[in-house]
């Protein structure tokens, strides 16, 4: 007898993939199943390529570790991280969809105030498929959202608001803080559930935790540059700090909008504090020069694309940044063999994607 109610078909089923950046298993999977299991999912293997990471039966994915990556990109692997979540980005790269969830491999399925389980991707598509707000602010927040509206006193002229880019999901249990604020409250738990979407104001940065993110790979793919860290670099652990204020920055520009709030995922493992010191600890100090750098930063008006706006970008760090380390001329670089590599695999002919094809396991 044929199914009486045929399951519905998953929102953007065939235009989203799932990126996870691993050094340890994908057994968290099995509490995504319900949420995850009709998606696509990329997994990026870091670390050791000889090691075999088993991915759950069921799941439609493919693999790439760092024997694959500097396959496929040759010389231009070298923007991408070894042995850093940043290596996250190559995920980004070799998808083919106009969206991409992002999340670690520590952060599972969380539960709302009323105990139901959280289907965060779900959220992230309504968030990014609704428009953002960043040129003026609506203090009952989402108004797009059901059972909410503009207030008294928005302007109708910004009522249709601005095309989302990026939806960036927040943690219950444990917050993503830095080492310091780690090592003076270690047992701090995020238990409050805030049950809201912000628009972040435009000429506003914030710092983008790449471990409950979505992102419309179209609108602003190219700029989602996971920075150079990780084996060889002086800085860990600013590699989605980076991104975010890349992204805002040419969000900003070209008239996108960036969300933050919903959805939450519950954030297991805390990582070692004193390890994430020694990643964060150049980063603590350089940031008090890198974020005046993004907040005064201006693109010319004849950089239309993301590509365009990012080349710019990376110039100017190499001119303004450039004096803070010699880390920033190398990252600077980085970002247009980024971009390079990106335009090669995505404005490719068919022979590249051939090459394209993952060692791992692909299904
Ligand atoms: O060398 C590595 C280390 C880790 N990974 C994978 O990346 C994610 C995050 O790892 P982890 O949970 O250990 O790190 P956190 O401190 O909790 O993560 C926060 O810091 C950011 C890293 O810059 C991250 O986005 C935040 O969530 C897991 O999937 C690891 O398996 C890796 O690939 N390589
Ligand atoms: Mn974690």
């Amino acid at each position: 007898m044929a199914d009486p109610s045929p399951k519905p078909v998953p929102l953007l089923k065939d235009q989203l993939d799932i990126v996870i950046p691993t050094i340890r298993n994908l057994d968290f999977l099995e509490m995504w199943r319900p949420f995850f299991e009709q998606y696509h999912l990329i997994i990026v293997q870091d670390g050791d390529p000889n090691k075999t990471i088993r991915v759950p039966e069921g799941f439609d994915h493919e693999l790439y570790n760092r024997n694959d990556i500097n396959r496929i990109l040759g010389p231009k692997a070298n923007c991408i991280s070894f042995k850093d979540s940043a290596c996250r980005c190559f995920g980004y790269m070799v998808s083919k969809k106009k969206y991409i969830y992002t999340i670690d491999d520590d952060c599972f399925v969380a539960k709302d105030p009323s105990g139901k389980d959280i289907n965060a991707l779900e959220q992230h598509i309504k968030n990014l498929l609704s428009p953002s707000t960043p040129y003026f602010f609506n203090t009952l927040y989402d108004p797009y959202r059901e059972g909410a509206d503009f207030v008294r006193g928005y302007p109708f002229s910004l009522r249709e608001g601005a095309p989302t880019a990026v939806s960036h999901g927040l943690w219950l249990n444990i917050p993503d803080y830095d080492a310091p604020t780690q090592l003076v409250k270690p047992r701090e738990r995020n238990t409050r559930y805030v049950d809201a979407v912000l628009t972040i104001p435009k000429g506003t940065l914030f710092p983008m935790c790449g471990m409950n993110l979505a992102f419309d790979r179209e609108l602003i793919g190219p700029a989602m540059y996971f920075g150079l860290m990780g084996d060889g670099q002086p800085i860990g652990r600013y590699d989605d700090m980076w991104a975010g204020w890349c992204v805002k920055v040419i969000c900003d520009h070209l008239g996108l909008g960036v969300k933050t709030g919903l959805p939450y995922i519950w954030h297991s493992k805390a990582s070692n504090p004193f390890v994430n010191l020694k990643k964060e600890y150049k980063g603590i100090f350089w940031q008090e020069e890198i974020i005046p750098f993004f907040q005064s930063a201006t693109l010319p008006k004849d950089c239309t694309s993301v590509q365009n706006c990012y080349i710019e970008l990376s110039k100017q760090v190499k001119e303004k940044l450039g004096a803070v380390d010699p880390y920033f001329n190398k990252l600077a670089d980085a970002m247009v063999t980024w971009i390079e590599a990106w335009d090669e695999l995505n404005n490719s002919s068919e022979e590249s994607s051939s090459k394209q094809e993952p060692n791992g396991a692909a299904k």
